[in-house]
């Protein structure tokens, strides 16, 4: 039997492997962030790219051309934002998509930039279609035109800005409408990183943490962090702890994966929710094909949980698949739970399309 195995689950919510921002991790990411390109790890070509864009501004003097940063939460976009203001050495104002309700809100924001500053715009696509629409005037002429009055009497204004650079940070570039995306003069898409780039982020923090780390024990957490180096940070934090509590404080291997197998995040990066699913899908459906919400009935989850919290990680590691039949398991997944799939044509086999959505 697995060392996890489990099969009551966990609420979404407080996840160690859940990629957004939690409260903790709000008040440590500052210190642990790279303030520098140099600093900064991983995603080569983005580097490369953004170090081209930022010395060819800089060496005409202009402001740097509009970035859009896209990919999944927890990879570095806000970071990479800051690093962009400080080697254009601007200053930086940081908002999100969804605190920009009125187009005023957004006028109030841009005609208080001052010259060649960085606007942070966080969840772009998940700002308001007037807004939006007055970004595309502000992005492409530095002008606004801000509305007075109302009905026929109404106005424009036009409002000069300053020269500024638009950051902006989506998970979904394909929400964003194309006369959006096309103002952007370099678009970047982050992808996840590799265990090794994983392992890099871990030394730094350790360093900027002053834990002690093995190269093994870095190596250990960055296989389960799921590419993610908010992850990476926070399960270093918990092994951190586990570490000076249990033993002399340094992280060996052994340090590692055992801390880790008491929060419950096992070899792969999957936690209880994960293998929850998985191990549904296996023992109690065959491995599938299984409609999402009779598996979502059998982990005592919301549909939306486990859709949208669960399975892109395991459709990402190859463990399960999403058909037009329903949810099925691969040869992996049986593998990663230490269970034997049911032989063609053996019992279990004639489940095949038994369970409906
Ligand atoms: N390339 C990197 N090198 C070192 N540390 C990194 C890197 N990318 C991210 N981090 C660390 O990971 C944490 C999360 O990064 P950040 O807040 O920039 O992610 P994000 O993509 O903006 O996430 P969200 O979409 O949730 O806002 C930070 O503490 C940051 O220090």
């Amino acid at each position: 039997m697995n060392a996890y195995d489990d099969t009551t689950s966990t609420p979404a919510a407080d996840r160690l492997v859940g990629a957004s921002a939690d409260g903790e991790d709000q008040a440590v990411e500052a210190a642990l962030r790279p303030k520098s390109l140099d600093e900064f790890v991983g995603q080569e070509r983005v580097r490369e790219q953004l170090d081209l864009v930022l010395k060819a501004a800089l060496a005409r003097g202009a402001t740097a051309d509009h970035v859009l940063l896209s990919g999944a939460p927890g990879l570095g976009k806000t970071t990479l934002s800051m690093i962009i203001a400080a080697e254009m050495g601007a200053p930086i104002r940081i908002t999100s998509g969804p605190a920009i309700q009125h187009a005023g809100d957004l006028a109030a924001i841009l005609s208080s930039l001052q010259e060649g500053e960085v606007l942070f715009l966080d969840e772009i696509h998940r700002m308001s279609r007037p807004a939006e629409e007055m970004l595309y005037m502000a992005m492409e002429d530095f002008r606004v035109d801000v509305i007075v009055g109302k009905g026929p009497g109404a106005t424009a204004i036009p409002l000069e800005l300053p020269p500024f650079t638009l950051v902006g940070a989506t998970t979904r570039a394909g929400l964003l409408p194309p006369p959006l995306r096309d103002r952007f003069g370099f678009t970047a898409h982050m992808e996840f990183y590799a265990p090794a780039e994983l392992e890099r982020v871990i030394h730094r923090s350790a360093q900027l943490l002053d834990v002690g780390i093995e190269t093994d024990g870095a190596a250990e957490i960055a296989g389960r962090s799921r590419g993610t180096p908010r992850i990476a940070n926070r399960l270093l934090r918990r092994v951190r702890d586990y570490a000076q509590v249990k033993a002399d404080g340094l992280i060996t291997r052994d340090i590692a994966a055992t801390a880790l197998k008491v929060y419950e995040v096992d070899e792969r990066g999957l936690d209880r929710l994960d293998r929850a699913v998985l191990g549904a899908l296996l023992k109690l459906f065959g491995g599938g094909p299984v409609g999402l919400s009779t598996l979502a009935v059998a982990v005592g989850e919301e549909r939306e949980t486990v859709e949208e919290v669960a399975e892109p990680f395991l459709v990402r590691e190859g463990l399960l698949a999403r058909t037009p039949r329903g949810r099925v398991a691969t040869p992996a997944a049986w593998a990663h739970l230490g269970l034997v799939p049911p032989q063609a044509g053996g019992p279990g086999s004639g489940q095949q399309g038994l369970f409906g959505a």
